[in-house]
C-alpha cells in the first residue's frame, strides 16, 4: 500500500484508493467536471494507470513534442496481431515503432499520399458514392454504408491492391460486427484492461458484463480480413511487379531473411495492415457522416460551396485536387467540420517511457498523457465564438484564399506521433465532400430539427446524431 501511493507533487486530482484508483469509469463530462476544480492539468487514476489531461494548448503541444512522451500505454498492445506484440504504429514503442513508422510513411508517399496521381483513385470512389447516393432518388437514409466502403477502398487498395463494390458483402458484415462492437461497448466493458485479474472470471460472466465475446467476434473478424491478405500476397508475391505496400515489406522481408535481428517479420506486417485497415477508413468514414450532417444543418455554406464550384467546374466533370486553389470555401469547410465536430475527443493517449515532469509537476514514468482536443477546439482563449460553426475562420482577409489554422487544432494529433495519414485523410475530404456537394442538395426530412441532437460519443469518437437525411439530386 505504501508504495502504492501516489509520488508526491504530481498534478492536481481527486484522492485514490489503493490499487484501485478513483475513476473506474471516464468521460468528457467527468474531464470537465475535473477541470473545473482542478484548472488546466489534472491527473486521475484508473487501476495502475495514472492518467494527466491536458487542457491547455502551449502546454500540450510542448508535451507532444518530447522524445520520452512518444510511446504508447502498454495495454494498447493487448490486441496486437503480432504474435510477439511489438510490430505496427498504433501500439508499438520504441525503435520497432521507429522502424514501422518510417517504412510505412515512405510507402505511403511513395503510393501517391499527398500527390495529385491519387486523384483519379479517390475520383473513382466518388462517383461510385454519387451514384449510390443517387439510387436513393431523394428518399430520406441514414448515413450511407458507401460512406464505410469509399473510405476503405482508398486505402485497401494503398495496402492490399483490393476494391470492394459499395454492396460487397464482406464490408457489409464487417460494417455490421464492428456497429454490435461500439454499441455493446460501455466504460464497463474496458474494465478488464485495466483490471487484468478479471480476466479470471467465468467466460459467461466476461460476457455478460463486459461483452467479451463480442469484442472477440470483432478482432477474430478483423484478423481473418489480414491475415488473408497477407498470406495471399505471400503465395502471389511477383519481385517483378511490386503491387501495393504489402509487397513492399514482403520485399524487405526476403531481403532480411537470416537476419535474426530484422524488423521485417510476418507478426509485425500483419499488425502494420491492421493498423491502416482499421485508422485509415473507420475515422474518415466517420468524418463523412459529420460532412453530411453539417452540409444539411448549415445549408447556406452548402449553396455558397456550390456557387464556387459551378463557377470552375463543369457538371460532366469531377472536382479534382488542381481545382483546390479555386475552392477555398470547400477547404475551410472540411478544416472547420474537423474543429467543430473535434471526432477524437481526447488524443489518442501517450506514456511517459522516464520519469519527467510537466508545469513543474512530477510525472512519474508509465504515467499515461492525453490532450483534452474537443475543449481545446473549443476554447475561447484560443478561437472566436468557438461554438458557432463558421468555416471562414479559415479564409483570409479576402474570403479568397483558405488559410491553415495556426494553433490550438489536434484533430490529427502533433509531434511524434501526429496521424501518418492526415495529407491522405484531407485528400479523401476534399474530393468526397466536393462530390456530394456538386451532386446533391443534402437536407433534413421536412418537418425535422436536427439541431436539438447533435451528437452521440461512442468509444472516444464524436459522431454525429443518426437523424436520416434526404440527398436531392441537383437539376
Ligand atoms: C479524418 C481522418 C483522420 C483523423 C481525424 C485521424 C486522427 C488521428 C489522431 C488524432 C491520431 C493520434 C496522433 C497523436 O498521437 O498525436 C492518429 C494516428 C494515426 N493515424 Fe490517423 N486520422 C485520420 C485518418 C487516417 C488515415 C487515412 C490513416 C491511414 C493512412 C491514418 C493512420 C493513422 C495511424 C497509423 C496512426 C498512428 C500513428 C503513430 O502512432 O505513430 N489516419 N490519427
Amino acid at each position: 500500500v505504501l508504495r502504492d501511493r501516489r509520488p508526491r507533487n504530481c498534478p492536481p486530482g481527486p484522492s485514490e484508493i489503493p490499487f484501485i484508483g478513483n475513476m473506474p469509469f471516464f468521460d468528457e463530462k467527468t474531464a470537465a467536471e475535473l477541470r473545473k476544480k482542478y484548472g488546466d492539468i489534472f491527473m486521475h487514476r484508473t487501476g495502475p494507470y495514472r492518467t494527466v489531461y491536458l487542457f491547455d494548448y502551449h502546454t500540450a503541444k510542448e508535451v507532444m513534442s518530447r522524445p520520452e512522451m512518444s510511446d504508447r500505454p502498454s495495454y494498447f498492445a493487448t490486441f496486437s496481431l503480432d504474435d510477439q506484440k511489438q510490430g505496427g504504429l498504433v501500439s508499438s514503442n520504441g525503435v520497432h515503432w521507429q522502424h514501422d513508422r518510417r517504412f510505412v510513411l515512405r510507402n505511403l508517399r511513395n503510393l501517391g499520399m499527398g500527390k495529385s496521381y491519387l486523384d483519379e483513385a479517390i475520383n473513382i470512389e466518388a462517383k461510385a458514392l454519387v451514384e449510390d447516393l443517387k439510387k436513393y432518388g431523394g428518399e430520406a437514409i441514414n448515413y450511407p454504408d458507401s460512406f464505410r466502403t469509399v473510405a476503405l477502398n482508398i486505402i485497401w487498395q494503398m495496402v492490399a491492391s483490393t476494391r470492394y463494390d459499395l454492396d460487397s458483402k464482406e464490408v457489409d458484415a464487417i460494417s455490421r460486427l464492428t456497429q454490435q462492437f461500439r454499441e455493446s461497448s460501455s466504460a464497463l466493458s474496458a474494465l478488464p484492461t485495466f483490471f487484468p485479474a478479471l480476466n479470471r472470471l467465468p467466460k459467461s460472466v466476461k460476457n455478460y458484463l463486459f461483452q467479451s465475446d463480442l469484442a472477440g467476434k470483432f478482432i477474430d473478424e478483423m484478423k481473418r480480413v489480414v491475415m488473408e491478405a497477407v498470406d495471399k500476397h505471400l503465395e502471389d508475391y511477383d519481385p517483378d511487379n511490386l503491387r501495393d505496400l504489402i509487397d513492399e515489406y514482403i520485399k524487405d522481408m526476403k531481403a532480411s531473411e537470416g537476419d535474426e535481428k530484422s524488423f521485417f517479420r510476418k507478426g509485425a506486417l500483419c499488425q502494420i495492415v491492421n493498423d491502416l485497415f482499421g485508422a485509415g477508413s473507420d475515422t474518415v468514414h466517420s468524418m463523412m457522416k459529420w460532412v453530411a450532417y453539417l452540409l444539411a444543418r448549415y445549408p447556406e455554406y452548402a449553396t455558397r460551396m456550390q456557387q464556387q464550384i459551378d463557377a470552375v467546374v463543369p457538371r460532366d466533370r469531377m472536382v479534382s485536387l488542381d481545382d483546390k486553389p479555386s475552392l477555398c470555401l470547400v477547404e475551410a469547410f472540411t478544416t472547420e467540420a474537423l474543429r467543430f465536430s473535434s471526432m477524437v475527443v481526447a488524443n489518442v493517449q501517450r506514456s511517459a517511457s522516464k520519469d519527467t515532469n510537466i508545469n513543474g509537476y512530477f510525472i512519474p514514468k508509465g504515467t499515461v498523457v492525453t490532450v483534452a482536443n474537443y475543449s481545446i477546439h473549443h476554447d475561447p482563449r484560443y478561437w472566436d465564438d468557438p461554438h458557432k460553426f463558421y468555416p471562414e475562420r479559415f479564409l483570409d482577409d479576402s474570403a479568397t484564399k483558405y488559410t491553415a489554422p495556426k494553433q490550438a487544432f489536434f484533430a490529427f494529433g502533433s509531434g511524434r506521433r501526429q496521424c501518418v495519414g492526415e495529407l491522405l485523410a484531407r485528400m479523401e475530404l476534399f474530393l468526397f465532400t466536393a462530390a456530394i456537394i456538386q451532386h446533391f442538395d443534402v437536407r433534413p426530412p421536412p418537418g425535422v430539427d436536427i439541431s436539438s441532437k447533435d451528437i452521440t460519443t461512442v468509444l472516444g469518437l464524436r459522431l454525429p446524431y443518426e437523424y436520416k437525411l434526404v440527398y436531392k439530386p441537383r437539376e
